[in-house]
Protein backbone atom coordinates (compact mmCIF):
# COMPACT_ATOMS: atom_id res chain seq x y z
CA UNK A 1 0.00 0.00 0.00
CA UNK A 2 1.34 3.65 -1.40
CA UNK A 3 2.97 5.38 2.29
CA UNK A 4 3.32 8.81 2.77
CA UNK A 5 6.78 9.08 4.32
CA UNK A 6 9.33 11.55 5.70
CA UNK A 7 12.93 11.20 5.25
CA UNK A 8 14.87 13.82 8.12
CA UNK A 9 17.99 14.22 6.37
CA UNK A 10 19.20 15.09 3.02
CA UNK A 11 22.56 13.90 2.76
CA UNK A 12 23.91 10.99 0.56
CA UNK A 13 21.93 8.18 2.48
CA UNK A 14 19.12 9.91 3.16
CA UNK A 15 19.02 10.97 -0.49
CA UNK A 16 19.63 7.04 -2.11
CA UNK A 17 16.88 5.90 0.59
CA UNK A 18 14.17 8.11 -0.73
CA UNK A 19 14.86 7.48 -4.04
CA UNK A 20 14.31 3.84 -3.09
CA UNK A 21 10.66 4.85 -1.40
CA UNK A 22 9.66 6.83 -4.71
CA UNK A 23 10.70 3.94 -7.20
CA UNK A 24 8.50 1.69 -4.64
CA UNK A 25 5.66 4.04 -5.46
CA UNK A 26 5.59 5.56 -2.23
CA UNK A 27 5.26 9.46 -1.54
CA UNK A 28 8.37 10.81 -0.12
CA UNK A 29 8.67 14.46 1.26
CA UNK A 30 12.88 15.47 2.09
CA UNK A 31 13.46 17.66 5.30
CA UNK A 32 16.81 19.04 5.75
CA UNK A 33 17.89 22.04 7.28
CA UNK A 34 20.55 23.22 5.16
CA UNK A 35 18.84 25.53 2.42
CA UNK A 36 21.35 25.02 -0.39
CA UNK A 37 20.67 21.34 -0.69
CA UNK A 38 16.74 21.53 -0.27
CA UNK A 39 16.87 23.84 -3.17
CA UNK A 40 19.51 21.88 -5.18
CA UNK A 41 17.39 18.95 -4.93
CA UNK A 42 13.79 21.00 -5.62
CA UNK A 43 15.69 22.86 -8.44
CA UNK A 44 17.47 20.52 -10.22
CA UNK A 45 17.21 17.02 -8.29
CA UNK A 46 20.52 17.08 -7.41
CA UNK A 47 23.25 16.70 -4.40
CA UNK A 48 26.67 17.55 -6.38
CA UNK A 49 28.55 17.50 -3.48
CA UNK A 50 27.25 13.85 -2.32
CA UNK A 51 26.22 11.71 -4.81
CA UNK A 52 27.63 13.84 -7.77
CA UNK A 53 26.28 11.95 -10.94
CA UNK A 54 22.75 11.46 -9.83
CA UNK A 55 19.56 12.77 -10.74
CA UNK A 56 16.92 12.46 -8.46
CA UNK A 57 13.06 11.45 -9.78
CA UNK A 58 11.02 14.79 -9.68
CA UNK A 59 9.20 13.30 -7.18
CA UNK A 60 11.31 13.72 -5.06
CA UNK A 61 10.75 16.74 -3.02
CA UNK A 62 12.63 18.40 -0.24
CA UNK A 63 11.65 21.11 2.34
CA UNK A 64 13.61 23.04 4.96
CA UNK A 65 10.10 23.13 6.77
CA UNK A 66 9.52 19.74 9.30
CA UNK A 67 6.24 20.51 9.58
CA UNK A 68 5.71 20.53 6.23
CA UNK A 69 7.76 17.41 5.36
CA UNK A 70 5.87 15.16 7.83
CA UNK A 71 2.20 16.55 7.52
CA UNK A 72 0.21 13.43 7.15
CA UNK A 73 3.16 11.34 7.62
CA UNK A 74 2.70 7.32 7.83
CA UNK A 75 6.52 6.81 8.80
CA UNK A 76 9.21 9.09 9.51
CA UNK A 77 12.52 7.76 8.73
CA UNK A 78 15.64 10.05 10.66
CA UNK A 79 18.92 9.74 8.33
CA UNK A 80 21.01 12.82 9.83
CA UNK A 81 24.24 11.99 12.01
CA UNK A 82 24.53 10.52 15.08
CA UNK A 83 24.89 13.88 16.66
CA UNK A 84 22.04 15.38 15.81
CA UNK A 85 19.43 13.21 15.96
CA UNK A 86 18.13 13.73 19.31
CA UNK A 87 17.95 17.74 18.71
CA UNK A 88 15.99 16.56 15.37
CA UNK A 89 13.74 14.37 17.39
CA UNK A 90 12.86 17.05 19.57
CA UNK A 91 12.36 19.84 16.95
CA UNK A 92 9.75 16.63 15.30
CA UNK A 93 7.83 16.10 18.84
CA UNK A 94 6.52 20.03 18.22
CA UNK A 95 5.25 19.55 14.44
CA UNK A 96 3.86 15.86 15.06
CA UNK A 97 0.24 15.72 13.58
CA UNK A 98 0.33 11.89 13.02
CA UNK A 99 1.26 9.00 14.59
CA UNK A 100 3.74 7.62 12.51
CA UNK A 101 6.30 4.32 12.54
CA UNK A 102 10.09 6.09 13.41
CA UNK A 103 12.48 4.55 11.52
CA UNK A 104 16.08 5.26 11.36
CA UNK A 105 19.41 4.19 9.36
CA UNK A 106 22.20 6.59 11.20
CA UNK A 107 25.27 4.15 13.20
CA UNK A 108 26.74 5.45 15.79
CA UNK A 109 25.58 6.27 20.16
CA UNK A 110 25.53 9.48 21.97
CA UNK A 111 28.02 11.21 22.59
CA UNK A 112 28.92 11.20 26.75
CA UNK A 113 25.43 9.40 27.43
CA UNK A 114 26.64 6.69 25.33
CA UNK A 115 23.04 5.72 23.88
CA UNK A 116 21.91 3.89 21.00
CA UNK A 117 19.89 5.51 18.50
CA UNK A 118 16.66 4.02 18.97
CA UNK A 119 17.11 4.88 22.92
CA UNK A 120 17.88 8.55 22.11
CA UNK A 121 14.48 8.23 19.41
CA UNK A 122 12.87 6.77 22.41
CA UNK A 123 13.03 9.00 24.71
CA UNK A 124 12.55 11.88 23.06
CA UNK A 125 9.25 11.49 21.36
CA UNK A 126 7.06 10.24 23.54
CA UNK A 127 5.44 6.45 23.13
CA UNK A 128 1.60 8.03 22.16
CA UNK A 129 2.77 10.26 19.41
CA UNK A 130 4.43 7.09 17.81
CA UNK A 131 4.34 3.63 16.56
CA UNK A 132 7.24 1.29 16.38
CA UNK A 133 11.11 2.26 16.39
CA UNK A 134 12.95 0.42 13.56
CA UNK A 135 16.49 0.07 12.60
CA UNK A 136 17.28 -0.27 8.98
CA UNK A 137 21.07 -0.78 8.54
CA UNK A 138 23.32 -3.27 6.80
CA UNK A 139 25.76 -3.23 4.21
CA UNK A 140 24.71 -0.81 1.89
CA UNK A 141 26.90 2.46 0.27
CA UNK A 142 24.85 5.02 -0.85
CA UNK A 143 26.46 5.69 -3.63
CA UNK A 144 25.70 1.99 -5.07
CA UNK A 145 21.81 2.02 -3.73
CA UNK A 146 21.48 5.44 -5.69
CA UNK A 147 22.70 3.24 -9.22
CA UNK A 148 20.79 0.14 -8.06
CA UNK A 149 23.21 -1.78 -7.56
CA UNK A 150 22.35 -4.93 -5.62
CA UNK A 151 22.14 -4.43 -1.87
CA UNK A 152 21.01 -6.25 1.15
CA UNK A 153 20.28 -4.80 4.29
CA UNK A 154 18.44 -5.26 8.14
CA UNK A 155 15.13 -3.64 9.63
CA UNK A 156 15.37 -4.66 13.05
CA UNK A 157 12.49 -4.11 15.79
CA UNK A 158 11.45 -6.66 18.72
CA UNK A 159 8.09 -6.18 16.92
CA UNK A 160 8.36 -8.22 13.96
CA UNK A 161 4.85 -6.58 12.41
CA UNK A 162 6.90 -3.00 12.16
CA UNK A 163 10.20 -4.75 10.84
CA UNK A 164 8.04 -6.30 8.16
CA UNK A 165 6.22 -3.36 7.57
CA UNK A 166 9.88 -1.65 7.01
CA UNK A 167 10.82 -4.89 5.29
CA UNK A 168 7.75 -4.31 2.50
CA UNK A 169 7.92 -0.65 2.49
CA UNK A 170 11.81 -0.36 1.23
CA UNK A 171 11.87 -3.89 -0.66
CA UNK A 172 12.58 -4.33 -4.53
CA UNK A 173 14.71 -5.94 -7.42
CA UNK A 174 17.51 -4.25 -6.04
CA UNK A 175 17.52 -3.86 -2.34
CA UNK A 176 16.39 -6.85 0.02
CA UNK A 177 15.72 -6.66 2.83
CA UNK A 178 15.68 -9.07 5.96
CA UNK A 179 14.17 -8.85 9.14
CA UNK A 180 15.59 -8.89 12.25
CA UNK A 181 14.14 -8.82 16.57
CA UNK A 182 18.08 -7.99 18.17
CA UNK A 183 18.01 -4.39 17.88
CA UNK A 184 21.30 -4.14 20.00
CA UNK A 185 23.08 -6.30 18.39
CA UNK A 186 22.22 -4.56 14.82
CA UNK A 187 22.64 -0.81 15.91
CA UNK A 188 25.90 -1.81 17.91
CA UNK A 189 27.30 -3.94 14.83
CA UNK A 190 26.22 -1.01 12.74
CA UNK A 191 28.51 1.39 15.26
CA UNK A 192 31.22 -0.61 15.83
CA UNK A 193 32.06 -1.82 12.46
CA UNK A 194 33.16 1.88 11.59
CA UNK A 195 36.16 2.18 14.23
CA UNK A 196 37.52 -1.19 12.67
CA UNK A 197 36.96 0.52 9.23
CA UNK A 198 39.28 3.34 10.19
CA UNK A 199 42.36 0.85 11.49
CA UNK A 200 41.41 -1.09 7.99
CA UNK A 201 41.90 1.59 5.99
CA UNK A 202 44.84 2.99 8.21
CA UNK A 203 46.23 -0.36 7.59
CA UNK A 204 46.19 0.30 3.72
CA UNK A 205 47.49 3.85 4.19
CA UNK A 206 50.76 2.33 5.96
CA UNK A 207 50.99 -0.13 3.01
CA UNK A 208 50.43 -2.84 4.88
CA UNK A 209 49.64 -6.38 3.16
CA UNK A 210 46.56 -8.49 2.94
CA UNK A 211 47.08 -10.64 6.47
CA UNK A 212 47.10 -7.55 7.93
CA UNK A 213 43.49 -6.61 6.58
CA UNK A 214 42.29 -10.09 7.04
CA UNK A 215 43.91 -9.93 10.67
CA UNK A 216 41.94 -6.30 11.87
CA UNK A 217 38.39 -7.19 10.68
CA UNK A 218 38.77 -10.58 12.54
CA UNK A 219 39.99 -9.40 15.85
CA UNK A 220 37.63 -6.45 15.05
CA UNK A 221 34.93 -8.49 14.68
CA UNK A 222 35.99 -10.40 17.60
CA UNK A 223 36.22 -7.22 19.99
CA UNK A 224 32.56 -5.67 18.69
CA UNK A 225 30.76 -9.09 19.10
CA UNK A 226 32.51 -8.98 23.02
CA UNK A 227 31.22 -5.03 23.52
CA UNK A 228 27.75 -5.93 21.60
CA UNK A 229 27.40 -8.60 23.82
CA UNK A 230 28.23 -6.81 26.88
CA UNK A 231 25.60 -4.19 25.98
CA UNK A 232 22.75 -7.10 25.23
CA UNK A 233 22.70 -8.20 21.88
CA UNK A 234 23.16 -11.81 20.74
CA UNK A 235 26.42 -12.49 19.53
CA UNK A 236 24.51 -14.27 16.31
CA UNK A 237 23.39 -10.82 14.89
CA UNK A 238 27.46 -10.25 14.27
CA UNK A 239 27.84 -12.63 11.70
CA UNK A 240 24.73 -11.47 9.89
CA UNK A 241 24.53 -8.03 7.46
CA UNK A 242 25.01 -5.78 10.27
CA UNK A 243 27.69 -7.32 12.06
CA UNK A 244 30.30 -9.30 9.49
CA UNK A 245 28.53 -7.95 5.99
CA UNK A 246 28.47 -4.03 7.47
CA UNK A 247 32.23 -4.71 8.19
CA UNK A 248 32.88 -6.11 5.14
CA UNK A 249 31.73 -3.40 2.98
CA UNK A 250 33.16 -0.83 5.35
CA UNK A 251 36.86 -2.13 5.29
CA UNK A 252 37.07 -2.72 1.63
CA UNK A 253 34.48 -0.16 -0.11
CA UNK A 254 36.64 3.43 -1.86
CA UNK A 255 32.83 4.84 -1.01
CA UNK A 256 33.56 4.02 2.52
CA UNK A 257 34.49 7.48 4.54
CA UNK A 258 35.64 6.36 7.42
CA UNK A 259 38.41 4.01 5.00
CA UNK A 260 39.01 6.38 3.61
CA UNK A 261 40.01 8.67 6.60
CA UNK A 262 41.78 5.60 8.03
CA UNK A 263 43.82 5.51 4.79
CA UNK A 264 44.84 9.27 4.60
CA UNK A 265 45.82 9.00 8.31
CA UNK A 266 48.21 6.02 7.79
CA UNK A 267 49.57 8.16 4.62
CA UNK A 268 50.67 11.13 7.80
CA UNK A 269 47.82 12.95 6.90
CA UNK A 270 46.21 14.54 10.37
CA UNK A 271 42.69 14.07 11.80
CA UNK A 272 41.75 18.04 10.77
CA UNK A 273 43.23 17.93 7.78
CA UNK A 274 41.12 14.54 6.72
CA UNK A 275 37.51 16.35 8.02
CA UNK A 276 38.27 19.24 6.56
CA UNK A 277 38.78 17.43 2.90
CA UNK A 278 35.98 14.90 3.81
CA UNK A 279 32.88 17.20 3.85
CA UNK A 280 30.72 14.36 5.29
CA UNK A 281 30.16 12.77 8.48
CA UNK A 282 32.84 10.11 9.57
CA UNK A 283 31.03 8.03 12.21
CA UNK A 284 33.50 6.13 13.54
CA UNK A 285 35.56 9.31 14.65
CA UNK A 286 33.27 9.93 17.71
CA UNK A 287 31.89 6.35 18.07
CA UNK A 288 35.58 5.26 18.62
CA UNK A 289 35.51 7.78 21.64
CA UNK A 290 32.35 5.89 22.52
CA UNK A 291 33.15 2.64 22.16
CA UNK A 292 36.34 3.44 24.25
CA UNK A 293 34.61 4.70 27.52
CA UNK A 294 31.97 1.76 26.95
CA UNK A 295 34.31 -0.56 26.88
CA UNK A 296 36.06 0.48 30.11
CA UNK A 297 32.57 0.88 32.01
CA UNK A 298 31.84 -2.65 30.96
CA UNK A 299 35.16 -3.77 31.22
CA UNK A 300 35.61 -5.33 28.15
CA UNK A 301 39.05 -5.90 26.67
CA UNK A 302 38.70 -3.77 22.93
CA UNK A 303 42.54 -3.33 21.90
CA UNK A 304 42.08 -2.31 18.02
CA UNK A 305 39.63 0.20 19.09
CA UNK A 306 41.96 1.37 22.27
CA UNK A 307 44.55 1.76 19.35
CA UNK A 308 42.84 4.08 17.30
CA UNK A 309 41.42 5.82 20.10
CA UNK A 310 45.31 6.65 20.83
CA UNK A 311 45.90 8.01 17.49
CA UNK A 312 42.80 10.10 17.21
CA UNK A 313 42.78 11.53 20.93
CA UNK A 314 45.99 10.76 21.89
CA UNK A 315 48.22 12.27 19.54
CA UNK A 316 49.99 8.57 19.13
CA UNK A 317 51.75 7.39 16.09
CA UNK A 318 49.99 4.77 14.03
CA UNK A 319 53.84 2.93 13.93
CA UNK A 320 53.42 3.04 17.63
CA UNK A 321 50.28 1.78 18.47
CA UNK A 322 50.48 -0.97 16.05
CA UNK A 323 54.15 -2.21 17.70
CA UNK A 324 52.39 -1.93 21.16
CA UNK A 325 49.00 -4.31 19.77
CA UNK A 326 51.05 -7.20 18.74
CA UNK A 327 53.88 -7.42 21.96
CA UNK A 328 50.37 -8.17 23.78
CA UNK A 329 50.69 -11.03 25.97
CA UNK A 330 49.87 -13.94 23.98
CA UNK A 331 46.02 -15.48 24.23
CA UNK A 332 43.79 -18.28 22.94
CA UNK A 333 41.71 -17.10 19.96
CA UNK A 334 38.51 -18.68 21.83
CA UNK A 335 39.19 -16.44 24.63
CA UNK A 336 36.23 -14.42 25.16
N1 LIG B 1 26.32 7.42 3.14
C1 LIG B 1 26.08 6.13 3.27
O1 LIG B 1 26.37 5.35 2.35
C2 LIG B 1 25.46 5.60 4.52
C3 LIG B 1 24.97 4.29 4.52
C4 LIG B 1 24.41 3.76 5.66
C5 LIG B 1 24.29 4.55 6.81
N2 LIG B 1 24.76 5.82 6.78
C6 LIG B 1 24.59 6.61 8.01
O2 LIG B 1 23.59 7.59 7.79
C7 LIG B 1 23.84 8.75 8.60
C8 LIG B 1 23.86 9.97 7.69
O3 LIG B 1 24.92 9.78 6.79
P1 LIG B 1 25.02 10.46 5.36
O4 LIG B 1 25.99 9.66 4.61
O5 LIG B 1 23.70 10.72 4.77
O6 LIG B 1 25.73 11.83 5.80
P2 LIG B 1 26.15 13.05 4.91
O7 LIG B 1 27.40 13.59 5.51
O8 LIG B 1 26.13 12.66 3.47
O9 LIG B 1 24.97 14.07 5.14
C9 LIG B 1 24.57 14.47 6.42
C10 LIG B 1 23.32 15.33 6.29
O10 LIG B 1 22.87 15.69 7.59
C11 LIG B 1 22.75 17.10 7.64
N3 LIG B 1 23.03 17.54 9.00
C12 LIG B 1 24.22 17.63 9.61
N4 LIG B 1 24.05 18.08 10.87
C13 LIG B 1 22.72 18.28 11.04
C14 LIG B 1 21.91 18.75 12.11
N5 LIG B 1 22.45 19.10 13.27
N6 LIG B 1 20.58 18.81 11.92
C15 LIG B 1 20.03 18.45 10.76
N7 LIG B 1 20.73 18.00 9.71
C16 LIG B 1 22.06 17.93 9.86
C17 LIG B 1 23.72 17.65 6.60
O11 LIG B 1 23.33 18.94 6.17
C18 LIG B 1 23.56 16.61 5.50
O12 LIG B 1 22.42 16.88 4.72
C19 LIG B 1 25.18 8.48 9.30
O13 LIG B 1 24.93 8.02 10.60
C20 LIG B 1 25.83 7.38 8.45
O14 LIG B 1 26.69 6.56 9.21
C21 LIG B 1 25.34 6.37 5.68
O1 LIG C 1 30.95 5.68 4.26
P1 LIG C 1 30.93 5.11 5.67
O2 LIG C 1 32.25 4.63 6.12
O3 LIG C 1 30.27 6.08 6.61
O4 LIG C 1 29.97 3.81 5.63
C1 LIG C 1 28.69 3.92 5.12
C2 LIG C 1 27.81 2.73 5.49
O5 LIG C 1 27.73 2.61 6.89
C3 LIG C 1 28.26 1.42 4.87
O6 LIG C 1 27.31 0.42 5.14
Amino acid sequence: MKQKVAVLGTGSWGLALGQTLIENGHDVVMWGRDEAQVAEIQEHHTNKAYLPNIVFPERLTATTNMADAVQDADAILFVVPTKAIRQVARQLVDVLTTVPVIIHASKGFEQETHFRISEILAQEIPSNKRKDIVVLSGPSHAEEVAVHDLTTITAASKNEAYAIYVQKLFSNGYFRVYTNDDVIGVETGAALKNIIALGAGAIHGLGLGDNAKAAIMTRGLAEITRLGVAMGADPLTFIGLSGFGDLIVTCTSIHSRNWRTGDMLGKGKSLDEILSSMGMIVEGVSTTKSAYELAQELEVEMPITEAIYQVLYENKDVHYVIEEMMKRDNKSEKEF
